[in-house]
């Protein structure tokens, strides 16, 4: 049993939650904490439960099993209690498209329980819409009907905020505008769930992210702490063909910190990498450059354009997906 201050200090509690559509599994078995004031971002290839999980999170559906808790409580059984205190974005924001920018704001803040205690302008202007007031909904663009639906989202100032793929058909410009009101939220101890399929966006914006992948969490941990996981990569190019290089080297490429290297080849030459496994322990790539160095003036060769960069968020996501296969 968790002590009262451990338990307050949690915002959302998902304990071996598992979910299932008729036969099929969709959710099997996971487990996250999120802490008050927290970013937590969830990530997951397409139908990996992500959404099946915000769902639940959302009182739409009881587990099948396991546990799912907002603020301390039911979400299933506690939505009165709960809804003024939350605020949501889902995917498909469902407007009225006849109603202007202004109405539908209006129209919300007369539903939601709490009135709403930031204004309509400033709602507004917080997105970055105040200037689309008397526009009609459906004339606002995919990313704009996205920003309405953030402000909407925020307008009570809730205080845990789920984000189902927020910035989603937004341009460039605009979805860093939504991370800026995302980061200044979370700033102001907002506790922020947040999905996306831009790990950019995860990367950026989370304290802590868990990668979901066919019903179960596969990593979890602070954004540094999963992409540690990745290691290191060194990367070069030798400008021989394939056979070239065949001949010249007969003996093959070597072994990296115990790593065989991956190669692509184009009529250019050959592209080769080397992803390092992942240590705690700072100079790995430096100690493998060394033999590689050595390696290439034996055999006189160039290596071009060589590169040691950390692993990403990318790298890690790919890996959980290829291992998963
Ligand atoms: N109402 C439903 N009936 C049957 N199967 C469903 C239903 N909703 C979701 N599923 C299935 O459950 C699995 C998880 O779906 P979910 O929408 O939670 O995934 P997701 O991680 O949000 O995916 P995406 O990133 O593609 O949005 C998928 O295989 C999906 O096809």
């Amino acid at each position: 049993m968790r002590d009262e201050p451990a338990r307050a200090a949690t915002a959302i509690e998902v304990d071996d939650f598992r979910q299932a559509y008729g036969d099929f599994e969709a959710v099997r078995g996971v487990s996250f904490t999120v802490r008050r004031g927290e970013l937590f971002a969830l990530l997951g290839t397409n139908g990996a439960g992500k959404t099946t999980t915000m769902e639940s999170l959302l009182g739409f559906a009881r587990p099948r099993a396991g546990s799912v808790r907002v603020l301390g409580l039911n979400p299933a059984k506690d939505g009165r209690a709960l809804r003024p205190r939350i605020g949501v974005m889902l995917q498909e924001g469902g407007f009225l498209g006849d109603l202007t920018v202004g109405e539908t704001v209006r129209l919300w803040r007369g539903m939601a329980a709490d009135a709403g205690r930031s204004s309509m302008a400033g709602a507004l202007e917080t997105v970055g819409l105040a200037s689309k007031e008397r526009t009609r909904v459906r004339q606002l663009s995919g990313g704009q009907r996205r920003r309405l639906d953030l402000a909407l989202a925020v307008l009570a100032e809730p205080e845990v905020l789920f984000l189902d793929e927020p910035s989603t058909g937004m341009d460039p410009e605009a979805r860093r505008g939504t991370w800026q009101i995302i980061h200044d939220l979370r700033a102001a101890g907002t506790t922020v769930l947040l999905t996306t399929h831009y790990l950019e966006e995860a990367e950026k914006l989370a304290d802590r992210l868990a990668i979901m992948h066919q019903g179960r969490i596969t990593t979890s941990g602070t954004v540094d702490e999963v992409v540690t996981q990745a290691g290191d990569q060194i990367h070069f190019r030798l400008a021989l063909p394939p056979a070239g290089l065949r001949e010249r080297l007969r003996g093959g490429l070597p072994f990296l910190d115990g790593t065989a290297a991956t190669t692509v080849h184009s009529d250019e030459g050959t592209r080769v990498t080397y992803a390092l496994p992942a240590s705690p322990a700072a100079g790995r790539a430096h100690a493998a450059l060394r033999p590689l160095l050595e390696w290439a003036e034996k055999h006189e060769l160039t290596l071009e354009r060589l590169e040691v960069r950390r692993g990403t968020l990318e790298d890690v996501f790919l890996r959980v997906v290829e291992e998963g296969r």
